[in-house]
């Protein structure tokens, strides 16, 4: 039986309209009865060949019934494509050869690899291909026997006329591995919408065919971007995986995890928008956080006796000086000071686990490259008598006033980490810096230290010294008010002066309410206006080389003409718990008293509220009361228990709380 598509069609559903498209197409004439081509047939082979082309040369004699099938198969092929409602390319550009096995046979070159169909279709078998299912796919592929044949079913729901991913395959094909050219959307400007039929869902994928084992083995970038689609991206090529079937596109690799954000600190963002003032708040912030494991590292030894020599603070410095006024500490100083502090017994000897880690000593604090030229005349000596000063209070003031006292180096004061932290960064480190330009801001000259007695503020004032290798100069409020104003004010003008001889200097005027208060006849504070010109005039535009430190445990006496004075304002609080193991560890073991772990946990227990003073009038009690030195044993825990009976802390809960509230007021924060 010879019949040709033409043919065949004419039988079927042929109608005038049709005969376009249809003349469009190669006349293949098949002799379905012949067991060998005709050599017409053999002339009309495409010329990639018998493998490109995949027809269905029938090699035996087939039956009357298969012949039937096949034409029926034949006309139902070409019925599905007549009866597509909707617009589709022109059939020529599939290729006839297309509808019979999804071979290309156009001679236009198709944008994608050779199509490595086998010729059994890979629909046979499963159930999602019977006829009428369609694969959930619909124009040329809506025809069962086209879905049943062609992989090309999958290209006809697509909404761009391309081809598509089913819809089953939308989240595995859908985004990266799908090619360009099978452009997933469905966009209305560039197709009309599928038919109903089109929108069958699609049945469910058999068994083993889910996403992970894929059907469609389509390899990627297979499918060029078609004309018009050029506006898609080109999804990146996914490498090849040994787990994946080939040809079939890997998942696109997930991005490399971005690296970790430092963990937000107390700077930064909130530093950038809340102003100035508000970052020197968390600056301080921060350095409280940091603060901790910076100063963890100090050693906490006992101090020694005063230096022999009298040369710690040098009275007369022929150092170079260094950034604002201020130089190092002496050459040798630290070697000295940890020379003379060797001898202490380490926290670690004694402490418990309680007061902390291991401590190691105090990193030398950093060499400062001199500056390169002396500032001001303050820079060396000039050794002239200030102008203007009483030389015999000059005199009492360089013999009497003048601190020749042993270093005190940060690690010497036991906890106050972000006290401390906060005087190196704000205070220590802006003096001795070189000035950035010429005309920088000044570095602060002026601190007021306050706080309960004995919290440690002298001592403070001690270190600031020792850590900027200046003249220490010390001043006691009372001891100026005492002779009467007059007297005082010469004083206090002779010490300023003497200060500014000697740069760097830090003058160190404790108690200085004082000098503030009014007197018992209700007579205004005389020594206010003396001190407040000396502190305009020795820490003044021109006065280099000048640290005054001023300390009270009554800040509140302090009018706001003095406060401004100090541009720094830092509370000292009571030693907390580790600190006060530290303090009392180190008195103790000058005593030659070594405490349990257990019995000094309960000491410092027992020891709450007290300050640094306070503690150590504890363990003098204690010796005293049991008849130490002379006595040759060493302290015990029930002496010092006897001893808190009758030393106990000064400071009340109320006058604590006002520190706070000074200092939420007033001070720096730290
Ligand atoms: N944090 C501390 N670490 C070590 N010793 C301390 C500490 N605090 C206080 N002391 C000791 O307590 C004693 C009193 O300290 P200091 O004179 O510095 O206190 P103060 O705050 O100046 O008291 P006042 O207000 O009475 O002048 C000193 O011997 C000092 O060594
Ligand atoms: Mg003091």
């Amino acid at each position: 039986m010879l019949l040709s598509p033409h043919e065949a069609l004419s039988k079927m559903h042929w109608t005038p309209e049709h005969a376009q498209p249809l003349n469009q197409w190669p006349e293949q004439h098949l002799d379905v009865s012949s067991t060998t081509p005709s050599p017409a047939h053999k002339l009309e082979l495409p010329p990639g060949g018998r493998q490109r082309c995949h027809y269905a040369w029938a090699h035996d004699d087939i039956s009357a019934l298969t012949a039937s099938n096949l034409l029926k198969r034949y006309a139902e092929k070409y019925s599905g494509v007549l009866d597509s409602p909707y617009e589709r390319p022109p059939l020529g550009g599939y290729g006839d050869a297309t509808f019979l096995n999804g071979a290309k046979g156009d001679p236009e070159s198709w944008p994608g690899p050779e199509p490595p169909y086998p010729l059994a279709s890979l629909h046979e078998g499963l159930p999602g291909s019977k006829p009428g299912a369609g694969g959930g796919s619909g124009g040329l592929g809506s025809s069962p026997v086209v879905a049943g044949n062609l992989p090309e079913a999958l290209y006809a729901g697509n909404a761009c006329g391309g081809p598509s991913a089913p819809a089953e395959y939308a989240t595995g094909y859908g985004g990266g591995y799908l090619a360009p050219g099978y452009c997933a959307q469905t966009s209305a400007t560039l197709a009309p919408p599928p038919p109903a039929a089109l929108l069958q869902p699609p049945p469910p994928p058999p068994p083993g065919y889910g996403p992970s084992a894929p059907l469609y083995n389509y390899p990627a970038g297979g499918y060029a971007a078609q004309p018009g689609y050029g506006a898609l991206p080109a999804p990146p090529a996914a490498p090849p995986t040994p787990y994946l079937p080939s040809g079939l596109a890997a998942p696109t690799p997930l991005p490399a995890p971005a690296p970790p954000r430092p963990a937000p600190t107390s700077y930064g963002f909130q530093a950038a928008v809340a102003g100035a003032e508000a970052g020197v708040s968390l600056k301080r912030k921060a350095a409280d956080e940091g603060a901790e494991d910076r100063y963890r590292k100090y050693v906490y030894e006992p101090a020694k006796a005063p230096a022999a020599d009298a040369t710690s603070y040098p009275a007369a410095d022929n150092g170079e000086c260094r950034g604002n006024g201020f130089r190092a500490k002496p050459p040798g100083a630290a070697e000295e000071a940890s020379g003379k502090y060797r001898g202490g017994v380490p926290l670690k000897v004694l402490g418990s686990s309680v007061y902390g880690p291991q401590l190691e000593p105090f990193e030398k604090f950093p060499e400062r490259t001199p500056a390169p030229t002396p500032r001001g005349g303050f820079a060396v000596p000039s050794g002239d008598s200030p102008k203007g000063v009483d030389p015999g209070a000059l005199e009492l003031v360089t013999s009497k006033m003048v601190d020749c006292g042993p270093p005190v180096q940060w690690a010497d004061v036991a906890g106050q980490s972000a006290l401390k932290a906060a005087l190196e960064e704000e205070l220590v480190w802006p003096l001795l810096r070189p000035p950035a330009y010429p005309g920088s801001p000044r570095p602060p000259r002026t601190v007021l230290l306050f706080g309960p007695r004995g919290a440690g503020k002298a001592l403070l004032g001690r270190c600031l010294a020792t850590q900027l290798g200046a003249t220490l100069l010390r001043l006691r409020g009372a001891s100026l008010a005492a002779p009467g104003a007059a007297e005082g004010a010469r004083l206090l003008q002779a010490a300023f002066a003497a200060a500014r001889c000697r740069p760097p200097a830090v003058l160190l005027i404790s108690e200085l309410d004082a000098l503030l208060c009014a007197r018992d006849d209700g007579a205004s504070a005389p020594l206010q206006a003396p001190l407040l010109a000396c502190l305009d005039s020795g820490c003044g535009a021109r006065a280099d080389g000048v640290l005054v430190v001023g300390t009270t445990s009554r800040p509140a006496v302090l009018d706001e003409a003095t406060r401004r004075r100090f541009t720094l304002r830092f509370y000292v609080a009571l030693p907390d718990s580790p600190a006060r193991g530290q303090i009392l560890q180190r008195a103790l073991a000058q005593q030659g008293c070594a405490l349990s772990e257990r019995e000094l946990a309960a000491l410092v227990q027992g020891t709450q509220g007290y300050s640094g003073g306070e503690l150590g009038q504890l363990c003098q009690q204690a010796a005293a009361a049991a008849g130490l030195p002379g006595l040759q044993r060493p302290l015990s825990y029930k002496d010092l228990e006897a001893a808190l009976a009758k030393v106990g802390p000064r400071a009340s809960p109320k006058e604590l709380d006002s520190f706070v509230e000074w200092d939420k007021m007033y001070g720096s924060g730290h």
